[in-house]
């Protein structure tokens, strides 16, 4: 290295290593007051302790009788609940408010009054978790004396603040150091990661990078990009894309976090075998001439329509006709029968979906393949063809189904949706139909067995209920409609037992075992299904079905019955769940 460069390094590092100093160090000195600015924002204007809450609801509760009996409808706002509104959007004084709760239940049906705060992230996907104890991100309920904060503390290997990587005060300061050194002295952001004194890497390489992990948290003044790979650097440009995008066909979103080690590996080496993968480039060496994707050189503008192609058209949802069985790859006998001979048409109790199948040539035991392994049919996300013959074949329901039904002016004739009977292949193994393998249901009749894949629920209210909170109707639903999915964090055994002091402190839970091995918990991130309550199998108006949908496992809440708006929706949790002797009668 001659010495100029050595200097010029030698800059480079001098002016990283002050700069991320001055941000340290101004960091610092903003954040404890920034916090209590914030804490002191939010104050509630009376704290009361659970006694002197049960007392207000009881007052309220005698209030709100005494106000309906009146008959002009005229309400003394005295009596009511009072709070101070802050409009965190305008910079007009806070306001004093007063509030008549719609219901307010006896103080004594209230099983576990809810604590001042509690906060739960809203989510419309599962998102995986996995396991907790790597690290803490937080001490729950650090003011509450009663939790016994230590058990729990002891169930992780370290707090997030020891860690530089999850810690959020380490990456905004380094964040911004580089935001600093890009705007004021030109620095670009592999030249900051080659100085190696930034605690944290930027650019996305063996690990994600400071900027990917800013870019999904969506939040702050946006950062330089890493510069993209050179326009006509086609193959590193491709595999650039597919690691932004997950590559599950049903999910597609940018950064995703629960397949993120799914991520597609472009394979530009091994020759292209027809039809079964869906991406392959040909080498140089065996380049197809002019017209070859290898040789044309893409401007950045034709790649980024490129993606929106490829993306809208996996959107797809149109059903496909069914290919005939004669035409799937065919399998040699030494490599085993069509899987369903390995666990009939059902999946056995416990299974346990594998990550999508992504391996050279067609799927066979010695194949390396994760669905023979597991004895599991393909899905849409592995990396074979549909006319792979470990793909579950799908369903041929092409004809409506004609019921009769006793009414009183006689027999009733009601033509009923196939796939909404066991009748369906797909629906009796548990499975929701795949539009790319299934026959299309009858002209004019809508599928019953897709309603988690089209993710249409209903509309639902949480309210107060006798046991805390519940969830309510707000439209009429029909029998077998699916109502809402239950969505939360994917959690594993060690966390499902950590997370059980969270519960037992909160006397309330949230978890749903998914499978032996996965639960789904919405104690920290869900939707309103969390709010179902539990009655008897006989009172309770809902039931769950665990379906298997494009090779993932999904909870859906489902009508037993026609039900109408306000109606209180009722889950049998099971035979563990206590529940009183008068519920029981
Ligand atoms: C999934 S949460 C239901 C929503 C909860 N009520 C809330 O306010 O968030 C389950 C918890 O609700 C309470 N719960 C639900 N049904 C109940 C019942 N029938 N009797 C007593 N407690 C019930 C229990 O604390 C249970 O652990």
């Amino acid at each position: 290295m001659d010495a100029s460069r050595t200097s010029s390094v030698e800059q480079d590092n001098e002016v990283v290593l002050n700069l991320f100093r001055a941000a340290w160090y101004e960091y610092f000195s903003w954040e404890p007051l920034h916090c209590s600015e914030k804490i002191s924002s939010v104050r509630a204007h009376h704290i009361l302790d659970r006694d002197a809450r049960l007392a207000v609801l009881n007052a309220l509760e005698d209030d709100i009788l005494a106000n309906t009996e009146e008959s002009d409808g005229a309400r003394d706002t005295d009596t009511a609940l009072s709070f101070t509104y802050y409009d965190l959007s305008s910079s007009h004084e806070p306001e004093h408010r007063h509030i008549r709760p719609e219901v307010v239940p006896a103080a004594d049906t209230l099983s576990a009054p809810y604590p001042i705060y509690e906060s739960c992230t809203p989510i419309n996907a599962n998102i995986l978790h996995g396991d907790d104890p790597n690290y803490l991100p937080f001490i729950p309920f650090a003011d509450d004396a009663t939790f016994d904060y230590r058990d729990y503390v002891y169930d992780h290997k370290g707090l997030a603040w020891q860690e530089g990587y999850r810690d959020s005060d380490v990456l905004a300061i380094v964040l911004e150091t580089a935001r600093r050194l890009h705007r004021d002295h030109g620095i670009s952001m592999e030249a900051i990661d080659r100085t190696g004194i930034l605690p944290l890497t930027l650019c996305t390489t063996s690990v994600w990078g400071a900027i990917w992990t800013e870019k999904m948290r969506a939040s702050g003044p946006p950062l330089p990009d890493v510069s993209p790979p050179a326009a006509d650097d086609l193959k590193t440009r491709l595999q650039d894309y597919m690691t932004l995008w997950c590559p599950r066909m049903d999910c597609l979103q940018g950064h995703c976090f629960t397949h993120a080690t799914e991520q597609y590996h472009l394979d530009f080496d091994t020759p292209a075998v027809p039809g079964i993968r869906r991406f392959k480039l040909l080498s140089a060496k065996t380049s197809c001439g002019d017209d070859c994707a290898d040789e044309v050189k893409w401007s950045g503008a034709e790649i980024d329509e490129l993606k929106v192609a490829v993306i809208a058209s996996s959107f797809s949802f149109k059903r496909k006709k069914t290919k005939a069985t004669d035409s799937k790859q065919s399998i040699q006998p030494s490599d085993t029968a069509h899987p369903r001979h390995l666990y009939g048409s059902e999946q056995p109790p416990g299974f346990i979906p594998n990550k999508p199948c992504n391996h050279p040539g067609i799927c066979v035991h010695n194949s390396d393949c994760a669905c023979a392994d597991n004895a599991a049919h393909c899905s849409r996300s592995c990396a074979c063809s549909t006319l792979c013959a470990r793909r579950w074949e799908g369903c041929k329901c092409t004809v409506l189904l004609v019921k009769q039904k006793l009414h009183k002016r006689g027999p009733l004739h009601v033509t009923v949706n196939p796939c909404s009977t066991d009748l369906c292949p797909c629906r009796r193994a548990k499975r929701e139909c795949d539009p790319e393998v299934c026959a299309p249901c009858p002209k004019d009749s809508n599928c019953r067995n897709m309603q988690l894949q089209r993710g249409v629920p209903k509309l639902v209210q949480a309210k107060q209920s006798k046991h805390g909170l519940g969830l309510f109707l707000a439209e009429t639903v029909n029998a077998g409609d699916l109502i809402i999915e239950y969505v939360g964090e994917l959690i594993y055994e060690a966390t499902f037992h950590s997370r059980n002091e969270l519960s037992r402190h909160l006397r309330r839970n949230y978890v749903f075992g998914l499978n032996d091995q996965i639960s789904v918990d919405s104690i920290r991130a869900g939707n309103p299904a969390r709010f179902i309550n539990h009655a008897s199998s006989r009172r309770a108006n809902v039931e769950v079905f665990i379906l298997l949908v494009n090779g993932e496992q999904r909870i859906g809440v489902y009508a037993k019955k026609q039900m109408a708006p306000g109606t209180e929706l009722f889950l049998d949790y099971g035979p563990e769940f206590p529940i009183s002797d008068e519920e029981r009668r």
